[in-house]
Order: C-alpha cells, then sequence, then structure tokens
C-alpha cells in the first residue's frame, strides 16, 4: 500500500513540477529558444556562473545549442555579427536598446549615474558629448607626450632585469603601467607604481573592487539576497563595499585636488572641464569622480589584459615573434623614432592586437540590452519588449561558426584579403552608441609599449607550457596569472 502512495505522491509531484517548469518557460515568450531547461526558470545558473567562470560557460553553452541560448528567463545571448549590429548599432526606424539592470552594480551608483552605467539613451548622449573633447584626435595628440614618457619608464624598468639577469614579470609590470597611465591621463596624478614595482595602494580596487561589482551583478538578480547582503553586509562582501566606498572618496578627493590646482595639463579631467567652461556648463564634484572612475576603470585592466596577451601568444610561437619582430625592428632605425604618432600603421603588430583582443576579449561579461518598447527584431526573430540581449564577445569571438581554428592564435587571419572568418563576430571594443571612447587611446598604448619593447629586447617566455586561456580567471574583468619572461636587451 505505502508503495502505491509514494508512487501516488510522486506523480502528482512530477505533475506539477512539469506544470511549473512548462508555465516558467513560456512565460517570457521565449520558449522556442534553445537553452538548459533550469536557465529558462531561473536566474541561479547564471548568478553562479557570473561569479567563476561566466565567458567560458557561456561558450560553452553556444557550442551545444547553437547561436542563440536563453541563458536566463528573460535574456537570450548571441554571438552573430549581425546580432552586434542588430543589438548594439544604430538602426534606421529602430528604437535603440538601452543598457541592462547589470550595469546598477558599478561604483558611485548610489549617488550620480555615470558614462558606463547611464541607462537612459538621451542622458547617456550629453554625458558622452561631455566627456567627448577629452577623447578627440586632436587631445589624444596633446597626450602622446605624457603617454610616451610613462612608456619609456616602463622601458626603463623592464631594463633593469635584462642587467640583472632575472625574469620579469609581465602581468604585473603591463598594469602597473596601465594603471599609471589611467591615473595620469584622467586626473593628472603620478602614482609611480612602474618605478615602485608593486601596485599603488589605491590599485588594489581595481581588482578586489570590481569583482565585487561581479558578485553584486550576481546577487541583484535575486532582489531579496541582494537586500538581505545590504542589511547584514557578510564578509567578504562587507569589506568589498567598503573598498567601493573608499574607492568613490579617494576618486572624489583627487577631483577636488585637480580642481583646486587649475593647470593646461592635457588630461581628461583638465580638458572635459576647459570645454565644458566655454559651453557654460558646470558638474558637480561627485558627478565629475563618477566619470573619472569610469574612464580609469575601463582603461586599466582592459589595456593591460591585452598587452599581456599578446605577449604570450607571440612568445609562444616562433614564427609570431620573429614576424613582428622584423617588422618592428625593419621600419625603425632607433628607439627614439618609436613614438605615439610612428606606431599606428604597422600592419602585422596591428594584428597580433586583433587577434589577442579576439582570442581573449579584454571585457569579457555579456554587455546586456533591453529590447525597447513594442518589441523588436534581432537577427531576424521579433522579441517582446523587456526581453535582455546580448552578443556575448567571448564566446562570439572564439566560435567556429565564426573563426576557422577559432582557439589558436593567428594573426594571419586580420590580414587575408579573402579570408574565411567573420572577423565582424570579433567586437573588442563594442559597437554603436555605447562603444568604447577611448579605443584610440587604448590602442596608442597597446601599440607603442609592445614596439617599444620587441625594438629594445629579446623577449623570451619562462613558462613554455603556460596554458593563457585556462589559468586567466574570470572576476567581472580577468584576472591574470604571472607572464614571466626573459629579457634580452639589444646592443
Ligand atoms: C584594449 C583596451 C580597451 C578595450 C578592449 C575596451 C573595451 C570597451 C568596451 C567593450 C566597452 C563597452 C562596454 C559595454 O557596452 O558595457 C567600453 C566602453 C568604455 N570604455 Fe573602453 N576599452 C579599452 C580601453 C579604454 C580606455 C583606454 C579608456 C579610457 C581611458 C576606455 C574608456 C571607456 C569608457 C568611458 C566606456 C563607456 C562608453 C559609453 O558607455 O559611452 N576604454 N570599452
Amino acid at each position: 500500500m505505502s508503495f502505491y502512495l509514494t508512487l501516488a505522491v510522486l506523480a502528482v509531484l512530477g505533475y506539477f513540477i512539469n506544470k511549473y517548469i512548462t508555465t516558467e518557460r513560456q512565460k517570457h515568450g521565449l520558449e522556442h529558444f534553445p537553452g538548459p531547461t533550469l536557465c529558462a526558470i531561473s536566474h541561479i545558473p547564471y548568478s553562479f556562473h557570473f561569479l567563476f567562470d561566466h565567458p567560458k560557460w557561456i561558450e560553452g553553452l553556444h557550442k551545444k545549442y547553437g547561436p542563440i541560448v536563453r541563458i536566463a528567463p528573460n535574456e537570450l545571448s548571441f554571438i552573430s555579427p549581425r546580432s552586434w549590429r542588430d543589438i548594439y548599432g544604430y538602426r534606421k526606424d529602430h528604437l535603440v536598446f538601452r543598457k541592462g539592470q547589470n550595469y546598477d552594480a558599478a561604483a558611485f551608483t548610489a549617488q550620480t549615474r555615470s558614462i558606463v552605467n547611464e541607462q537612459d539613451p538621451a542622458e547617456h548622449a550629453k554625458m558622452r558629448k561631455m566627456l567627448a573633447p577629452a577623447f578627440s584626435d586632436r587631445s589624444l595628440r596633446l597626450q602622446w607626450p605624457l603617454i610616451d614618457e610613462t612608456v619609456n619608464t616602463l622601458i626603463s624598468e623592464l631594463a633593469k632585469f635584462s642587467t640583472d639577469g632575472k625574469p620579469a614579470n609581465l602581468s604585473l609590470y603591463y598594469s602597473l603601467a596601465t594603471f599609471d597611465l589611467s591615473v595620469s591621463l584622467a586626473l593628472g596624478e603620478e602614482t609611480h607604481s612602474i618605478e615602485a614595482g608593486k601596485p599603488h595602494p589605491w590599485a588594489d580596487f581595481f581588482q578586489n573592487g570590481v569583482e565585487a561589482m561581479g558578485q553584486a551583478v550576481a546577487i541583484r538578480r535575486f532582489p531579496w539576497l541582494s537586500k538581505l547582503v545590504i542589511a547584514l553586509k557578510p564578509p567578504p562582501m562587507g569589506g568589498l563595499i567598503k573598498q567601493l566606498r573608499k574607492h568613490e572618496a579617494t576618486c572624489i578627493e583627487m577631483v577636488k585636488k585637480r580642481q583646486s590646482n587649475p593647470s593646461p595639463r592635457p588630461d581628461v579631467l583638465g580638458l572635459v572641464l576647459s570645454a565644458n567652461e566655454n559651453e557654460g556648463n558646470t558638474f558637480s564634484t561627485s558627478f565629475m569622480a563618477a566619470q573619472l572612475s569610469d574612464v580609469i576603470i575601463a582603461g586599466t585592466e582592459t589595456t593591460a589584459l591585452t598587452l599581456s596577451t599578446a605577449t604570450h601568444f607571440v612568445t609562444h610561437d616562433a614564427e609570431i615573434l620573429r614576424t613582428l619582430r622584423e617588422e618592428i625592428r625593419g621600419r625603425f632605425k632607433s628607439y627614439d623614432e618609436i613614438s605615439p604618432g610612428t606606431v599606428a600603421d604597422l600592419p602585422y603588430l596591428n594584428a597580433v592586437i586583433n587577434e589577442a583582443m579576439r582570442i581573449m576579449a579584454p571585457v569579457p561579461w555579456p554587455p546586456g540590452r533591453v529590447v525597447p518598447m513594442q518589441g523588436d527584431n534581432v537577427e531576424g526573430y521579433h522579441l517582446p519588449e523587456g526581453t535582455w540581449v546580448s552578443t556575448n564577445p567571448y564566446a562570439a569571438a572564439r566560435s567556429p561558426v565564426n573563426f576557422t581554428s577559432p582557439t589558436r592564435f593567428r594573426p594571419e587571419r586580420w590580414l587575408e584579403r579573402d579570408g574565411t572568418d567573420n572577423l565582424d563576430a570579433s567586437q573588442p571594443f563594442g559597437l554603436g552608441p555605447r562603444a568604447c571612447i577611448g579605443k584610440s587611446l587604448g590602442l596608442t598604448e597597446v601599440r607603442l609599449i609592445l614596439a617599444k619593447l620587441h625594438f629594445k629586447f629579446d623577449v623570451e617566455a619562462v613558462d613554455k607550457e603556460l596554458d593563457w586561456i585556462a589559468r586567466t580567471k574570470y572576476r567581472l574583468l580577468w584576472k591574470k596569472p604571472g607572464l614571466w619572461v626573459r629579457l634580452n636587451e639589444r646592443t
């Protein structure tokens, strides 16, 4: 009897679970899209993976389910070049897809909106216009001497390793250099972490605080949990929230300091203030600090990761290293000829950089957007209003649907006239109105550092077996492993 009773209870339970799953699957009108059942009914898988391995998880889902995957109850992930254009680009007679709630977890959101997290397209356009004068070609030219000076400091410090015959950890030195560059170019503050050979105290935030933002993104998908965490501040969240507040206070202090010492130095703050003064615009200190915090966060580890990925793959392939060296050493007769103005058109160097950003997208999270009023088409499918969508930068650029031998580092694919790769599937700087405002600056930094490095030194990897992709951990941005090299200065 008890056997039949158990069977009956299980049957009823099974019926209700099945009914629940079917109802949840159909709730958002996305039941026709493939994906794991748990993702269709719960945010748990998305949030869990957001804490640890999101890009690699999404890459795996696309391999299993195809080019469109339902990754959360109300959310689809895409990988095609067309989806980049549909979701992020400008389309005639279409509304802009605004940023989704993932961006609410950024620094300063409790006080003010900023360029990265502003969701309203009209408000964002105003902010972008306000910051644009600092990122024009003219401004970049004014910043060239500042960039050159910091890169020369980096190369001089690295030369000491060559003299001492000790290996250097380029992962570390790239982060030190891009941090010094970002702070100097944003705020005019000198942090001298290259010379110190270790991160500036403020730079701690850029690993741990950014990681905290990633945790906040994961938690915010469960509003009750989010409230609980804010109220109880359990470790490590309590410490990380404190660190976020400290970072905000540091930014505000630095902006105040710079505002009380007006100078003609062409840093972002100076350029923005003078351009907007002419227009009669004024901004609160916390508003400016939020913008500069974004500029520093957005410009530091993205650039450092690109440098590290490029260096890793170049030093693990003798043919690529030889071709790159020949191009750089063939183009320049002396070190002093290498400058921000002369490194732009080295085709093989640019191909190496494009390939590094393809194989390891520096911004690896899904840049989520929301389908606007009355729904819209993405990749030919009409999606209901409010659906969350993204093209996954990591999965798209590493998909065999878009690239032949996608896990192979092959700069030549960027130089082939009639190659078969869908190069447009790799969009490391994003597309459309929210694309990277610092693209030219970031590329100038990367080109200059790599050109000077390979002109000055023969660079040799210490760990020939290092698996860069496996050892680089996702923590909203990437946490890089050590990249140890021997540097032999050329005579
Ligand atoms: C290799 C280097 C870089 C890469 C790959 C990169 C990538 C990106 C991407 C993908 C976005 C769009 C993010 C989104 O939609 O959520 C973005 C936005 C942004 N980036 Fe970069 N970035 C780099 C360097 C820089 C630098 C050097 C700066 C400034 C100094 C910078 C400042 C910004 C800002 C302010 C935004 C927000 C733009 C907006 O929403 O209007 N980035 N970046």
